[in-house]
């Protein structure tokens, strides 16, 4: 019996579980237990040895028996399983490091993939059959095997093993056991707080939220990037979606939520900040404030919550407290003593963070009296039990059997958990008002648990109910095709495209077909790393290979006032195109209009010609500019949006030797000239290329696709002409030859240069330049699969 469960009795050197034991039914508290290996209570009682035994087999329990007692499980006394498994404790087996690295390298959110790919991993790197049983929360088994490990990850365990015969699954954990839940009822809204972490990327939002982890002893010491849980963010080192964790902290329950830097997520940032009563506002003290950390200290003073400004990473060599602290007071108006002054990474000062956070930050105003009301404000979904939603509980309380509705969707449902994050999920028996914690209501989508939506007690009359102010949905910026490597594998990718936007609700799909990649998806992201994440997280967590194409941005077409024209847009006024097979005629259109973004940007004083230099050739206009200490600026610019996605920060980057941040939001439409650049192979369109662009930026992008073709399309027996055209003229903007493959027939000249020689080999060089012709006008051009891929690939 080699993992026993956590301690779930009130007592933590005694394992008498003192609610059900009649005999004791004192039991000394934790602090005061006075180390009784062998408590009376447990060797007199009966009812309390029945109850040890029965938890003995559905704890985590892991019996190591030979292989023919297996088949006997059943004859087997409780004292033989026990011995058995002492018997293999011992083994050098046990938890091999070998297996385990397997684990933590293929483990993910418990899907059959995942399970598969563990399973055919150890197979083939340990040559023996080998076999895993994942699930969440606390499972038994009994297993015969002599290699195994067991480890958790998350809030999911994992258990790999070499399978010698069968394996038993005993049964899950007790759901309704009052021992294994949590009980938060001591924690009145006076003592709870609600807070967010939220600074620009890497200033070390994760690591002191690892650090709050520990000094809450809810995390060993030195575990590092806890609430990134997905592949894609431990992988990157970025945080992509916002989490939270419940901690006890010196009698009270504080909620911390771990937010995004990176712009394209800014949309969970405000999203937490929702339920949140103050932010902790984290500045790297080598790069000071930064262009996310002046949008996220406004974003926080627009709704008016406190404000804990920390200096982070202060151990650091190149730290500047002093630059950090005045560029704080000249831009926000903190003053010094206000500061923290802290390193996540060593540890340094932390809890004086928490201490300001339960000082400094009020109480959520919730009502414990009156009945149920909760904001929901974030979901996901877990392929076992449907949606899972994050609420904050406003008025009342919740807990399992409760009959709850929601407002907007109008559904009902029946409460089947309810817990916290600590950080994995933690059973409650029950969720009070100014708590924040997840509910497991039966909901079989995530577009039931709208984010925003109000839920309430079913004992409540819909007319009565005062929904919350519903939360800003956000619009997609840009888009791209999808398409799966294998057609054959399109049904598949379907699936993992459908289960992943369960969990991701920013993205919009719309179905698209290509002649050359066939059926596909155009999907709509928060930004280009936003599709980039969603496309690793599609191959990570559902092996899928996919293409994702250059994304582009959504523009509009006031179409002319006439009936007539229209009627060809089905009535509508305004148009938006995103697929350039239906980009409208120009004597159709009034104006074109293409998306705008403010951009903010902090760089060096020295560098501010570059930049400047750089947005105008981006067709940007200028905005204000304000100087934030003697050595940095901070300039805003209004760009097309379609110049920022393509490579804009890393040009900015180039220039800035590292040395800029940016941020952006949207900021509206301006009119503008647009085209459609079609590529023209031997005078025939290939619509796959075509692609909707400001005039402005046509050239440009057309000498770029021309490049890119020329490089992947083979010769042929003819020669290739390959044009960029605008629109349906058929003059070319930019243009390359790619020259055929020519019979060597210099050999007919056998040294003979002078006499017949020459004369046949040009007799033979014309006529394979007539029979090429030929060839050019009927001939169709192979374009393999590959160029397809490689040059629509983003
Ligand atoms: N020297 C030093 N390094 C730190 C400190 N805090 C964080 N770091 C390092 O800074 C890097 C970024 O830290 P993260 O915690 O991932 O930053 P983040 O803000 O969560 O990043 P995103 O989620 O991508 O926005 C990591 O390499 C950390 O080890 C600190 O106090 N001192």
């Amino acid at each position: 019996f080699l993992f026993p469960a956590p301690s779930t009795s009130s007592c933590s050197t005694c394992t008498c579980p003192t609610a059900i034991c009649p005999a004791q039914p004192s039991c000394p508290p934790v602090a005061a237990c006075p180390a009784p290996v062998s408590n009376p209570c447990c060797d007199t009682c009966r009812s309390c040895k029945k109850e040890r035994f029965r938890r003995s087999i559905l704890s985590n329990a892991t019996y190591i028996v030979a292989e023919d007692v297996l088949t006997n499980t059943n004859s087997l006394s409780k004292k033989q399983k026990r011995e058995i498994s002492k018997e293999n404790l011992d083994s050098d087996k046990c938890n091999s490091p070998a297996l385990q690295q397997i684990i933590l390298q293929n483990i993910d959110r418990v899907t059959s993939i995942g399970k598969k790919r563990m399973q055919e991993v150890a197979e083939s790197t340990l040559g023996a059959r080998y076999n895993v049983i994942c699930a969440r929360g606390d499972f038994s088994y009994i297993a015969n095997t002599e290699e195994y490990c067991q480890q958790t990850v998350g809030d999911v365990t994992c258990f790999l093993f070499k399978q010698l015969s069968d394996v038993r699954f005993f049964s899950n954990a007790r759901p309704g056991d009052p021992h294994k839940l949590v009980d938060l009822e001591a924690y009145t809204p006076d003592k709870i707080r609600n807070f967010g972490i939220v600074a620009h990327v890497d200033h070390g939002k994760s690591t002191l939220a690892d650090r709050i982890l520990e000094l809450c002893g809810v995390a060993a010491p030195g575990q590092q990037q806890m609430l990134d849980r997905l592949q894609v963010e431990k992988e990157r080192g970025i945080t992509v979606k916002a989490q939270t964790a419940s901690l006890p902290y010196k009698g009270y329950l504080v909620n911390l939520i771990d937010t995004p830097g990176h712009v394209d997520f800014s949309a969970e940032v405000s999203r937490s900040l929702a339920v949140c009563d103050g932010i902790v506002l984290l500045v790297a003290a080598n790069e000071g404030v930064q262009a996310q950390t002046v949008a996220n200290f406004w974003l926080a003073f627009e709704k008016d919550i406190t404000i804990i400004p920390v200096i982070n990473k202060i151990d650091l060599p190149g730290a500047d407290v002093k630059m950090v602290t005045s560029q704080l007071k000249t831009l926000f108006d903190i003053e010094e003593n206000e500061c923290v002054l802290i390193s996540a990474k060593k540890g340094l000062n932390v809890g004086q963070v928490l201490d300001k956070v339960v000082e400094n930050i009020p109480p959520p105003k919730a009502d414990p009296k009156k009945v149920f009301r909760g904001l929901l404000f974030d979901s996901y979904f877990d392929n076992y039990r449907g949606a899972i939603a994050h609420v904050l509980v406003k008025e009342g309380s919740l807990q399992k059997g409760q009959k709850i509705s929601s407002y907007h969707n109008g559904r009902s449902y029946e409460v089947s958990e309810v817990g916290i994050m600590r950080p994995e999920m933690i059973r409650c028996s029950q969720l009070f008002a100014g708590q924040v914690g997840y509910v497991v209501c039966n909901m079989k989508t995530v577009a039931e648990a709208l984010i925003g939506e109000t839920l309430y007690s079913a004992s409540l009359d819909r007319k009565d109910v005062v929904p919350f102010e519903g939360m800003k949905l956000v619009q997609p910026t840009v888009y791209a095709g999808l398409f799966p490597v294998e057609s054959a594998d399109y049904e598949n990718l379907k699936q993992a495209v459908e289960r992943l936007c369960l969990n991701d609700s920013s993205v919009t799909v719309t179905p698209d077909s290509s002649r050359a990649l066939g059926l596909g998806w155009r999907i709509g992201f928060l930004g280009v790393l936003h599709m980039e994440v969603f496309g690793a997280r599609l191959s990570q967590e559902y092996d899928a290979s996919v293409i994702l194409c250059q994304p582009s941005v959504e523009y509009r077409a006031i179409i002319k006032d006439n009936d007539t024209i229209r009627k060809r847009y089905d009535g509508k006024s305004e148009i938006r195109i995103l697929d350039p097979g239906k980009f409208p005629d120009h004597f159709d259109v009034e104006e074109f209009l293409e998306p705008m973004v403010k951009v903010r940007m902090i760089v060096p004083s020295s560098m501010m010609g570059v930049v400047n230099g750089l947005c105008s050739e981006c067709r940007g206009e200028r905005g204000d500019i304000n100087s934030i200490d003697e050595q940095r600026m901070i300039i805003v610019w209004r760009l097309p949006l379609a110049e920022v996605v393509v490579d804009f920060f890393e040009r900015l980057k180039k220039l800035t030797s590292g040395y800029a941040s940016f941020d952006y939001e949207n900021d509206g439409y301006n009119s503008s000239k647009l085209v459609k650049l079609a590529i023209l192979i031997n005078e025939k369109e290939v619509s796959e290329f075509s692609q909707i662009i400001p005039a402005a930026m046509a050239r440009d992008r057309a000498r770029l696709l021309l490049h890119r073709l020329k490089r992947e399309i083979p010769r042929q027996q003819f020669e290739v002409v390959i044009k960029a055209c605008i629109g349906q003229s058929t003059k070319a903007l930019s243009q390359v030859v790619i020259q055929p493959m020519k019979r060597d027939f210099s050999q007919l000249l056998k040294g003979n240069f002078g006499g017949g020689g020459m004369e046949r080999l040009n007799k033979k060089l014309s006529h394979q330049k007539k029979g090429k012709e030929r060839m050019k006008t009927l001939g169709n051009v192979q374009i393999p699969k590959e160029a397809f891929l490689n040059i629509l690939k983003n």
